[in-house]
């Protein structure tokens, strides 16, 4: 099949590739040039892992181009948008001014009885707004969210847990069901799942999965809370609770809390859509597991000052990521730079580190240093906060890193590390949740 897709980001760019490594004709569509240029030449954008080898193997096999021209898209039999949906910059609202703007241009250029499908992540009812955006045009519509990682990307598209269809009316085999069956096929001789529903419930399936797991993340971070104030371990109770398969073990990582590019936009999206709808506890749902986890980064920041004595001022803290997540290189609404922010807005002279995210954050924040390695980072620094888990720092060695720091004293904010291996090289090491900077139990007021 010819397809396009249009908006070449984080999803856009994977979804593209991972196409034409099932063997369709691909044309990748972005209004940026600069995104556009490295991609038509092979180069991923920003970092995600086996991105790069399957762009160059759509390209070998000359099914995968790129342009900022959407008229090459005029012959395509299926159009994807993959345009961002951030959130609005004055309200929890969604923004869908680029949605609104691709839909608009395929709708003008698409050939009749093609098939126009969203990816994007978006509030119930924007199906209805795209249909009119589309101006009358003859095509199928489909919604069709996603649901990969970044840093896992490429694997979550190859091997996805499930496809959703939302379509119009579901006739097996028929319409856009059987227009995305042919353009899974792959995916689903493998076996993947797919589940065929209603425009409304499509768009509330991912709303309602991000939900979830940002509710999971803030549960263990509000249990991490409950754990220092009780001089528990927070990462023997979720390994505990996740040996129940009810529970189980993903997704139970306390620490520093959820960023990125979707998980609080999007459940800030959903309280506005619940509050748009008037049900008032999914809209107070989401303003709590929000509310804990911006909390999470209050709490780092004042952990950082506690264990400077009270006062950030003029102290040198190394920070150990920038990146939301390990293994990328978006920041958006990173934890980590959040607290460094703080930090400096504290008086504290703070040097960023990051294998790969560095590029991305050190023109926008001028108020922060930027080292590119952990060891220029670490020498001379008098605290030391591990706020993005990158692997490469797990395996730090603390004997050599306590030679380049003036004071060692860490705070684990990911319990990434080993405390006792840390403890042992003469660290004063401090995790999140894991109940060693509390009164002994014994010493409670109870009841
Ligand atoms: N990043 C993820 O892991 C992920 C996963 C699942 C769903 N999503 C959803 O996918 C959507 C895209 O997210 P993203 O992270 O890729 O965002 P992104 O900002 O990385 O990419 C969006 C791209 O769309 C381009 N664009 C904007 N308007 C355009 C237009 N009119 N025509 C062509 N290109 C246009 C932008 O230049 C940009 O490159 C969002 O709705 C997001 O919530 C993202
Ligand atoms: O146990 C954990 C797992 C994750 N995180 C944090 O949660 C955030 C989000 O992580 P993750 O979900 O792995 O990354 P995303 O790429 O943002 O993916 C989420 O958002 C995407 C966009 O909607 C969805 O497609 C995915 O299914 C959904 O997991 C990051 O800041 C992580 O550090 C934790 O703190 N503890």
């Amino acid at each position: 099949m010819k397809i396009s897709v249009i908006g070449c980001g984080y999803l856009g760019a994977v979804h593209a590739a991972t196409l034409a490594s099932m063997g369709h004709d691909v044309v990748g569509i972005d209004t940026d040039a600069e995104k556009v240029g490295h991609l038509a030449r092979g180069f991923a954008p920003f970092f995600e892992p086996g991105l790069e080898d399957l762009l160059a193997d759509g390209r070998a096999a000359r099914r995968l181009v790129f342009s900022t021209d959407m008229s090459l898209t005029a012959d395509c039999d299926v159009h994807f948008l993959c345009v961002g949906t951030p959130q609005s910059k004055t309200s929890d609202v969604a923004d869908l001014t680029y949605l609104e703007s691709a839909a608009r241009e395929v709708g003008r250029l698409a050939k009749p009885g093609a098939a126009v499908v969203g990816k994007s992540t978006v509030p119930v009812g924007t199906v209805q707004k795209v249909r009119e955006w589309l101006g009358g045009a003859d095509v199928e519509l489909a919604w069709n969210p996603e649901f990969l990682r970044q840093g896992t990307a490429v694997k979550d598209s190859l091997v996805p847990d499930r496809l959703v269809y939302g379509v119009e009316e579901a006739y097996e085999g028929q319409g856009t069901v059987r227009i995305l069956d042919e353009v899974y096929a792959p995916l689903l001789h493998a076996g993947v799942p797919r589940i065929v529903c209603s425009f409304a419930t499509a768009e509330l399936i991912k709303s309602a999965a991000n939900a979830y797991l940002a509710t999971k993340l803030s549960y263990v971070n509000a249990m991490a809370e409950l754990c220092d104030a009780a001089g528990a371990d927070v990462t023997q109770l979720t390994a505990a609770m996740g040996l129940d398969p009810r529970i189980g073990q993903r997704y139970l990582a306390a620490g520093l809390g959820f960023g990125g590019g979707c998980l609080p936009k999007d459940i800030r999206s959903f309280r506005a859509q619940a509050r748009g709808l008037a049900v008032d506890s999914v809209d107070e749902w989401m303003g709590l597991v929000d509310s804990i986890n911006v909390g999470q980064r209050e709490r780092v920041a004042d952990l950082a000052a506690e264990l400077c004595g009270g006062s950030l001022a003029g102290r040198r803290v190394a920070v150990l990521g920038a990146a939301f997540k390990p293994d990328t290189d978006d920041i958006r609404d990173s934890p980590a730079l959040d607290v460094s922010l703080r930090l400096a807005a504290a008086g504290a002279h703070v040097v960023v580190t990051d294998p790969r995210a560095i590029n991305n954050a050190w023109m926008r924040f001028p108020q922060l240093q930027f080292e590119p390695s952990p060891a220029g980072a670490l020498d001379g620094a008098e605290l030391v906060l591990l706020l993005t888990e990158w692997a490469e720092y797990r395996a730090l060695d603390p004997v050599a890193a306590g030679a380049l720091v003036r004071r060692p004293v860490i705070l684990d904010a990911r319990n990434a590390l080993d405390p006792a291996a840390w403890r042992a090289a003469g660290w004063d090491y401090s995790g999140l949740g894991t109940g060693l900077r509390t009164q002994p139990v014994d010493n409670l007021q109870l009841g």
